[in-house]
């Protein structure tokens, strides 16, 4: 593990401010979600106002899928209360689902249909739609409109799913792994490209991913998803200023790593004590140091790093 910040690779480009009287995008109250006897979403509290962009972090069956499913009526709930921009989500369909835009984590639709064909025949449903935006998307992503569905590539087809998802002009974008099946550098002039059209007043983003280079591309809120629960939504930065990987060192080891006050994890390693904190008291941890012998190491770890603590 390295103590370095990883390097933002583009300059972050900040949220407009929230109408003040705007409510939020999304509120969902004691959201549960069982498949038979497995309980994926256990009393979820979750607020997202207008204008972020949030990034949903989470280990592989975490619920994510499931969570967006459910926000959108794609998948029945258990319990709960969903509201989209103030109103409760009943179904999928009428006029405010023309404000959402979802691009799921396969698209495998209408293979036969070419292009083209399917997004002039999508375009038909939707009250708003930005031929120019088709376009100019069509030709930088490289998408020939003249090859069918079924014959395009994993990363293709997502591109596609993207472009139908944020033609209709949404006010609510969803993504559920957008980047997942592009090699890196597609997804970082792509993460770019996606979050410059959606920074205007009143739009907000919602993706989710494994992948922290792409949060941290984004400058984006993070939201946590364990334990059925969202455990806590912080912008990055601020996730960033505050947890820091305290190192212990000394030769004669540790049976057990120390109290530090406001350690959410801490794990003994060999002659070191290492732990995660939250806004740690550094002359408390200098004094904590010289009473134990013990050399003192504070770092802030990578966003990797934090994930693989927290998820
Ligand atoms: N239709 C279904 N029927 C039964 N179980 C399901 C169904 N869909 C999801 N699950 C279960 O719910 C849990 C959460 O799955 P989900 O796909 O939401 O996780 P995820 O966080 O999106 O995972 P990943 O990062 O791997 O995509 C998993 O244990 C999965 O097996």
């Amino acid at each position: 593990m390295s103590g370095t910040q990883l390097a933002s690779p583009m300059p972050p480009v900040l949220s407009p401010a929230p109408h003040p009287d705007a409510p939020p995008a999304l509120q969902v109250r004691g959201l549960d979600k069982s498949f038979k006897k497995r309980q994926v979403l256990n009393a979820l509290d979750w607020s997202v106002p207008s204008g972020r962009v949030v990034g949903l972090l989470g280990r592989n069956g975490a619920g994510k899928t499931t969570l967006l499913r459910c926000l959108l009526g794609l998948s029945p709930i258990d319990g709960g209360h969903i509201d989209l921009f103030g109103e409760p989500m009943l179904e999928p369909g009428g006029e405010r689902m023309h404000r959402i835009g979802f691009v799921p984590q396969t698209f495998d639709l209408f293979p036969w249909m070419k292009v083209r064909a399917y997004l002039d025949f999508t375009a038909a449903f939707y009250a708003r739609w930005n031929p120019e935006l088709v376009e100019r998307l069509l030709t930088n992503w490289e998408l020939d409109v003249k090859q069918k569905i079924g014959e395009l590539s994993q990363g293709q087809r997502q591109k596609l799913a993207i472009v139908r998802a944020i033609a209709p002009d949404p006010d609510l974008l969803v993504l559920d792994e957008p980047v997942a099946s592009l090699d890196p550098q597609a997804r970082r002039a792509f993460m770019g490209e996606l979050l410059a059209l959606m920074r205007a007043p009143g739009k907000t983003v919602i993706f989710s991913t494994h992948i922290t280079a792409d949060l941290e591309r984004a400058d984006a809120d993070i939201s946590l998803l364990r334990e059925g629960r969202i455990q806590f939504t912080r912008p990055l930065a601020e996730l960033r200023a505050r947890m820091k990987r305290v190192v212990l060192t000394r030769t004669e080891g540790w049976t057990q790593a120390p109290t530090v006050a406001g350690a959410l994890k801490s794990q003994v390693q060999g002659e070191q004590a290492v732990l995660l904190v939250e806004d740690p008291v550094v002359e408390s941890l200098h004094s904590l140091a010289a009473n134990e012998h013990a050399h003192l190491q504070i770092e802030t770890p990578t966003l990797e790093d934090l994930f693989v603590e927290l998820a």
